[in-house]
């Protein structure tokens, strides 16, 4: 249905659009040759004649026009023969003159195409040197247009047979339906392929363009399962088809990013998945590494700079986050705390895929567990403390847990919960602790419980922590969304930090001083490594340039968090 009826009476809608735009758009517009170029499109003869097409086209539309007849061409040129024997009169000469205008031609015959529905492309006619003996031969006749075949082939060593290695989903091989895997390849186009290389087979399909010819001995009957079922997986690395020297046909592999969600839709070989990127154009599926065969090419893979897992080095000062925004009136001391959790990086795992589901939380269901990562001083906390100012009923931070002494000032559960050092080194051998850290013989950390206190009172946790920690958080009960705070260009740094102070401790004295290129350099490169490291792990990347648009962004994105459906993965949806 058009969008607006432009017929007679009460539905001269576009009409009216038409003439009243320029007026109502006034006020937006400033300049005066804007207005005139307004004005000029909306009464330009071509936009109303368009607008006259749009309403003869919807007329016929409702109609629904059958065709007379279906062979136009055929009756113009019988018409034009009659008539040149007639004696030519002025009306006749000018019919005829019509009947042979190419434009006038070529109208009859689409108007035939279209009638007789004729939109197959002719095929060629059958070779006549088929052997009747060959009752096992099919010979089969593609159209193919410049899109790939959508098949592998592959050459037994021993025997020479050329057979059918894979069908890719989707592609045109798979939807003629014709031909099947373990399908023996004679001939393509009448060539033998007895004695050519699987490249040289390949190059005769690809250059062949319009119909193409397979002679094929039809392979056993496959039982694979008729429709498998769908999987998605998040890709955790970027794959490039080119740079893979392992993949049996490059023309056949998908290329994908880090982050792309894949559905996988044949795991049928073992080694190569088809899958297509979700969301993405193309409906055909493509080759794709399993995750056995990256997980196992990837632990063989001799360790290089990239993959090495590298310590993220940070200074003295960059200690633990997520226990400042206790409620106590003054920032705590930024020295405080050394992080005495392990930086051992997670060698073991080799990110390939991970299997994801659609989720969008419930109304009535907890919120998810905000986690912001990012390298010291990037601004965590002020976009923490941001967040907590503009909704206090709806955000809410942790209160970490301490084995120092409660000053007076201070109450129990309000700036930090006060327990016995023998109670803290208990709950961290328990695994009680996300994080925690010593300073000066006393702890300090960020419970569990005290994360899954917030959630119970129905409010979206805040929580920063060191990338390491991710790995803990990432369950069913917490479904956390990660957003990684990332620093702008050093130049951006450089203007929008001018008046900002680090701040640290020397001995119990607070030192200020603004912050040095050294300072940025530092911040930029932590950022990066904790990017190659741990990107598989974010689902936001946010760029803290300009405060309030970085604060803006980060408050959509939650926002969507708690309303739209997100990929998450799958066991987190498994009760
Ligand atoms: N976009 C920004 N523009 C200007 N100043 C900023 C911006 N973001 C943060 N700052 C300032 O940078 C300083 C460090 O920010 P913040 O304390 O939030 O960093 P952090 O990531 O929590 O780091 P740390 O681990 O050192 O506490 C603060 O003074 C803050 O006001």
């Amino acid at each position: 249905m058009p969008a607006l009826a432009t017929g007679p009476g009460p539905d001269t809608g576009l009409y009216e659009l038409l003439s009243l735009l320029p007026s109502q758009l006034q006020m937006y517009v400033k300049s005066s040759d804007d207005r005139s170029f307004l004005h000029t499109m909306f009464s330009s003869r071509s936009l109303h004649s368009l607008v006259k097409i749009h309403e003869k086209l919807q007329h016929y539309e409702e109609r629904c026009p059958a065709p007379v007849l279906d062979s136009a061409s055929a009756l113009a040129q019988g018409v034009s023969e009659e008539l040149q024997m007639k004696p030519l009169s002025a009306d006749i000469t000018e019919l005829l003159k019509l009947l042979s205008k190419p434009h006038v031609k070529s109208l009859l015959s689409v108007h035939d195409t279209v009638a007789q529905k004729s939109y197959d492309p002719q095929l060629p006619p059958l070779p006549d040197d088929i052997d009747d003996d060959e009752d096992s031969v099919k010979i089969i006749r593609l159209v193919k247009n410049k899109e790939p075949l959508g098949a592998t082939i592959k050459k037994n060593e021993k025997t020479g047979a050329v057979t059918i290695a894979r069908i890719m989903k989707g592609g045109a091989a798979d939807r003629s339906g014709l031909i099947h895997i373990g399908d023996e390849l004679k001939e393509v186009n009448g060539i033998s392929v007895e004695d050519k290389k699987p490249e040289e087979i390949i190059k005769i399909m690809i250059q062949s363009e319009g119909a193409i010819t397979f002679k094929v001995v039809p392979g056993p009957e496959a039982e694979g399962p008729a429709s498998e079922p769908k999987m998605y997986v998040k890709a955790l690395f970027d794959y490039d088809p080119v740079n893979d020297k392992a993949i049996p046909c490059k023309e056949a592999g998908m290329a994908f990013k880090k982050g792309d969600v894949l559905r996988v839709m044949s795991q049928e070989d073992p080694t190569w998945w088809q899958a297509k990127i979700e969301g993405g154009a193309d409906p055909r599926a493509g080759l794709i590494p399993s995750k056995h065969f990256q997980e196992r090419r990837l632990a063989l893979r001799q360790p290089s700079s990239n993959t090495q897992p590298q310590k993220i080095s940070r200074k003295p000062s960059a200690l633990r986050r997520s226990f400042r925004l206790s409620k106590r009136g003054k920032k705590t001391n930024k020295s405080m705390y050394e992080c005495k959790t392990s930086e051992r990086y997670d060698t073991a795992d080799v990110p390939t895929y991970e299997e994801v589901t659609p989720y969008c939380k419930a109304p009535g269901a907890r919120y998810r567990l905000v986690v912001l990562v990012g390298p010291t001083g990037v601004g965590l906390n002020e976009l923490k403390r941001k967040l907590l100012i503009s909704d206090p009923q709806h955000f809410s931070v942790t209160i970490p847990h301490t084995s120092r002494v409660k000053r007076n000032q201070e109450s129990d559960g309000v700036e930090y919960h006060f327990i016995s050092k023998h109670l803290f080194e208990t709950d961290i051998y328990n695994n009680k602790f996300i994080e925690y850290g010593e300073y000066k013989g006393n702890y300090y950390g960020t419970s569990l419980d005290s994360v899954r206190s917030v959630i119970a009172k129905n409010k979206v946790c805040l929580l920063d922590v060191q990338p390491h920690c991710l790995k803990h958080l990432r369950t069913a009960e917490f479904k956390p969304y990660v957003v990684f705070v990332k620093p702008p260009s050093i130049q951006r740094l450089r203007e929008t930090r001018k008046n900002t102070k680090s701040v640290s401790g020397k001995g119990d004295k607070d030192m200020s001083k603004a912050l040095t290129d050294e300072d940025f350099e530092e911040m930029i490169s932590a950022a990066r490594l904790m990017e190659n490291q741990y990107s598989h792990l974010f689902d936001l990347v946010l760029v803290n340039d300009d405060l309030a648009s970085a604060f803006g962004e980060l408050k959509r994105a939650l926002r969507k968090v708690e309303t739209e459906t997100h990929w998450v993965p799958i066991s987190w949806t498994h009760s």
